[in-house]
């Protein structure tokens, strides 16, 4: 079993990938994959949003809760969804707590700013690892205006860095850096002891983390910075235009897949 205490001491770079079901977490496991994050990415990814913010504590926690009963080495994030912490504390442990208690999640991701100081040194206080987010926190689209990168000025740069030391001070275990200048992300993660994890975020990380269905080439669009390592679209649409035409023309179901029974001859 990995801990939260097995990434941080890793000397290869760490690989992340989100994943939302049981079948994909199961062969990202075996792949050998490090971390799976289930990502509230799961609005757009895969749930049919325009955006991460309609995701809720439900879908992520039934999420997780599959993501986990189909691994067993593979150390799960669960991704706390928008409004789902930092409105009240008590309302944010249960929030945070249940992904642990019910799903089976190893640790949290909360989107970080100046508001989660506080609630993340409370939360591993209680026992709850937590992962932090900064640069680009898509939470926050529609203060952002969108999706560009982040800290592109001296000052931008400044609060990012200031906060990256303050959530490890407030004891998260990890870092991820979204869409924010390599030089930037190279800094912070020579500033800090624990583990940077970027999206966007330039080679000098200590790992690397990106949506499932970018890597596998599942969505219709990726952000600029992905890569689509694989081609699931080409693979479903040639599966499913298969099965069509095996229905349609008759060849499916063939003989093997279906059963005569003797003694149902004569129902009517
Ligand atoms: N499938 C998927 N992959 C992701 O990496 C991802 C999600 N979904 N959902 C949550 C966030 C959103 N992300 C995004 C989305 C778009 C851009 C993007 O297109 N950026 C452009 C222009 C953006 C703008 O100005 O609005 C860029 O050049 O930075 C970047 C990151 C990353 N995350
Ligand atoms: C891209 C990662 C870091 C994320 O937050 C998500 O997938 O929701
Ligand atoms: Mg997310």
């Amino acid at each position: 079993m990995p801990t939260v205490a097995d990434i941080r001491a890793a000397d290869e770079p760490i690989t992340m990938l989100t994943a939302y079901d049981a079948p994909t977490a199961e062969l990202i496991e075996a792949a050998g994959i490090d971390v799976i994050l289930v990502g509230d990415s799961m609005g757009n990814a895969v749930l049919g949003h325009d955006s991460t913010l309609p995701v809720t504590v439900e879908e992520v926690h039934s999420r997780t809760g599959a993501v986990t009963r189909a691994t067993e080495e593979t150390l799960v994030v669960a991704d706390m969804p928008f409004l789902s912490f930092g409105v009240e504390e008590a309302e944010s442990i249960e929030n945070a707590g249940c992904m642990i208690k019910e799903a089976g999640a190893d640790a949290i991701k909360l989107e970080s700013g100046p508001h989660t100081v506080e609630l993340t040194e409370r939360l591993v206080e209680l026992g709850i690892p937590v992962m932090a987010h900064l640069g680009l926190t898509p939470q926050r689209v529609n203060q952002l205006g969108g999706y560009g990168r982040q800290g592109t000025t001296r000052e931008a740069a400044t609060e990012i860095a200031e906060l990256a030391v303050a959530h490890e001070e407030a004891g998260a275990f990890s870092l991820v850096l979204e869409h924010v200048p390599a030089n930037l992300a190279a800094r912070i993660t020579e500033e800090l002891s624990v583990p940077t994890i970027g999206i966007g975020a330039g080679p000098d990380c200590d790992g690397q983390v990106l949506v499932i269905t970018d890597v596998i080439g599942l969505g219709e669009w990726t952000p600029p910075f992905s890569e689509q390592f694989g081609d699931v679209r080409g693979e479903i649409e040639s599966a499913v235009g298969a099965y069509k035409e095996a229905v349609e023309g008759g060849e499916f179901p063939a003989e093997e897949h279906a059963e005569t029974v003797e003694e149902v001859e004569d129902v009517y």
